[in-house]
């Protein structure tokens, strides 16, 4: 067990009042979860200030309290320590309470605005085929050697982040791969790790609501990579605009992937189809399951993350040519009529002009290409005209509906799409609140061959309609829908 003194380690303190050689049980930063022996850490956030429940965790049996203002009144036997920063302090105590299970294991850190689920999850299959024990920390899933966590965000908060590590730890786990979002790195979530490696997608159009501006979005997600040590390795995207950017400061060894320019993991694609890619990697010629030039790129930072990892070449492109993507990124069906469905998480401007001209480089003829694409409520406003437009630019029929509403009016969402869209594009679209009736309608529209894209929800199993998360599986109402079409 250790004691408050051992955890606050690192981490500078402005002042304290009471013991610290006190024996700390857990630490917590939702008074609502404090029980008997708890450190209680105070955060400022979006919607409350921790500050508020100091009284009720001490009621609940918090033996310290950690804020960035100390109360009025302190509570006799109660030790407060005052930090400037208790996202960044509960980062580090979280690292300590928990043996500092990152320094552990090799962990691999992926940000980038798109692929970093599809680029975790293929790490985490390519090195569990390849014999070692693997903890997987995603949008999608959380994965300890093959059981699955449930996840509730695409990083959790600093404090279930270490305790996950340690699980891993304790499971035998010695490759760690895990998304690294630009709100975690905001947030402190994952300061104070040790990471071996970190790779970089891309950077677009995304979670402005919370960045404000494009270019606090880049220096968010770049301070991930300043923050390296110089034992460890940095993979980015030579083709991104950002790329280098990404790299400038970092003490960490650099690298690069490209598929147009030369670069330390080269690729060049030979064939793009729906039944997968063949991309020569470094002068070999491979096929993939993975569909697309994002794809692509994607493949090229697991086999750059992978050579880095000490991995045989050879071996590593074998697997990686067997290997699906994640769910719900890219996934495929066909109904018995031969009409195509794909569902895609695909919820940016970019990602849905990726996957739309991915598709329509893909698709043989003219089939027609018909989309069904809404927006998440109490998320990025801007991206929702563009999104409508994209959609609209790139297939032959649209059908906008809702995404996940949450305390937004849906109608409202709809509306703000439609203000994307000029007289040709309004043409050829239609708005159908219900998602379940607008993916009926996409069906009916659909003759043999046309392609069907369902976007923006991918793997997710619900749909969040004013705080209430009802059951909804894009894929399974596709099923569902192709299903009906046989009777
Ligand atoms: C905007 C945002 O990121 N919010 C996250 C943030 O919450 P916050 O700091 O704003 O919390 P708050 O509600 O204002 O409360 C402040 C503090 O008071 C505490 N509190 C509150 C009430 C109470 O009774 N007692 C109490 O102690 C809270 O526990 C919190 O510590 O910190 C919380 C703990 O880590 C997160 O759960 C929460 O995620 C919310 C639910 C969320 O939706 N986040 C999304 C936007 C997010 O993080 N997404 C990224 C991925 C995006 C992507 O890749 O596309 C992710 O990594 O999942
Ligand atoms: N390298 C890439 N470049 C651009 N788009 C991509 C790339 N990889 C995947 N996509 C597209 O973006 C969507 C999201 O991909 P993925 O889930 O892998 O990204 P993510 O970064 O984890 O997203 P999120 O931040 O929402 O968790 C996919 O459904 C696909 O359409
Ligand atoms: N991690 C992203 C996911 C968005 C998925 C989309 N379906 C939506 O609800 O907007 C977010 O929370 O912004
Ligand atoms: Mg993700």
């Amino acid at each position: 067990m250790s004691t408050l003194q051992d955890i606050l380690y690192k981490v500078p303190l402005q002042s304290v009042n009471g013991n610290t050689a006190l024996e700390v049980k857990d630490i917590q930063i939702d008074s609502r979860r404090v029980t008997d022996g708890s450190v209680f850490v105070a955060i400022r956030g979006a919607q409350a200030d921790g500050h508020l429940f100091i009284e009720k965790a001490i009621e609940l049996g918090a033996i310290a309290i950690v804020c960035e203002a100390m109360p009025a009144q302190l509570q006799a036997g109660i030790t407060y320590i005052q930090v400037q920063n208790t996202h960044e302090a509960v980062a580090y105590m979280a690292h300590h309470f928990y043996g500092e299970p990152s320094a552990h294991l090799k962990l691999v850190g992926v940000t980038g605005t798109n692929g970093k689920t599809t680029i975790a999850t293929v790490l985490y299959n390519l090195f569990t085929e390849l014999g070692h024990k693997c903890g997987l920390v995603s949008t999608v899933e959380n994965k300890i050697a093959g059981v699955i966590v449930p996840a509730t965000h695409t990083t959790p908060d600093a404090v279930s982040l270490n305790a996950l590590l340690k699980q891993m730890l304790d499971a035998g786990c010695t490759h760690v791969f895990m998304e690294c979002s630009s709100h975690a790195i905001h947030q402190h979530r994952i300061t104070g790790l040790h990471f071996t490696g970190a790779l970089f997608s891309n950077i677009t159009h995304d979670h402005l609501d919370y960045h404000k501006t494009f270019e606090e979005y880049i220096r968010v997600k770049k301070s991930f990579f300043d923050n390296l040590g110089s034992d460890a390795f940095a993979i980015s995207n030579l083709d991104d605009k950002r790329g280098m950017v990404m790299l400038q400061n970092t003490v960490a060894k650099k690298y690069y992937y490209s598929l147009k320019t030369m670069a330390e993991f080269k690729g060049r694609i030979l064939e793009n189809a729906l039944t997968g890619l063949v991309m020569m990697v470094n002068e070999k010629e491979v096929h993939f399951r993975l569909i697309g030039e994002f794809n692509a790129y994607n493949l090229l930072a697991v086999y750059g993350a992978a050579v880095n990892l000490g991995e045989n070449k050879e071996e590593v492109l074998r697997v990686l040519s067997m290997l699906t993507g994640a769910e719900g990124r890219f996934d495929y069906m066909v109904s018995g009529q031969k009409i195509i469905g794909i569902v895609d998480y695909a919820h940016t401007p970019d990602a849905l002009e990726n996957v739309l001209s991915t598709i329509k480089k893909l698709r043989k003829g003219h089939e027609q290409i018909i989309t069904v694409v809404g927006c998440g409520g109490d998320r990025d406003k801007t991206k929702r005209p563009i999104m409508a437009k994209v959609a609209a630019e790139l297939s032959d029929r649209v059908i906008m509906t809702s995404d996940n509403p949450r305390t937004e009016d849906p109608q409202a969402i709809l509306n703000d799409m439609e203000a994307g869209l000029n007289i040709a594009a309004k043409r050829k679209t239609i708005s159908i609140l219900d998602r379940k009736e607008a993916i009926k309608t996409a069906v009916s529209l659909a003759g043999r061959e046309d392609i069907i894209l369902v976007a923006g929800k991918g793997h997710e199993k619900y749909q969040d309609i004013n705080g209430v998360k009802h059951p909804f599986d894009d894929k399974a109402v596709l099923r569902e829908v192709f299903a009906l079409l046989e009777k």
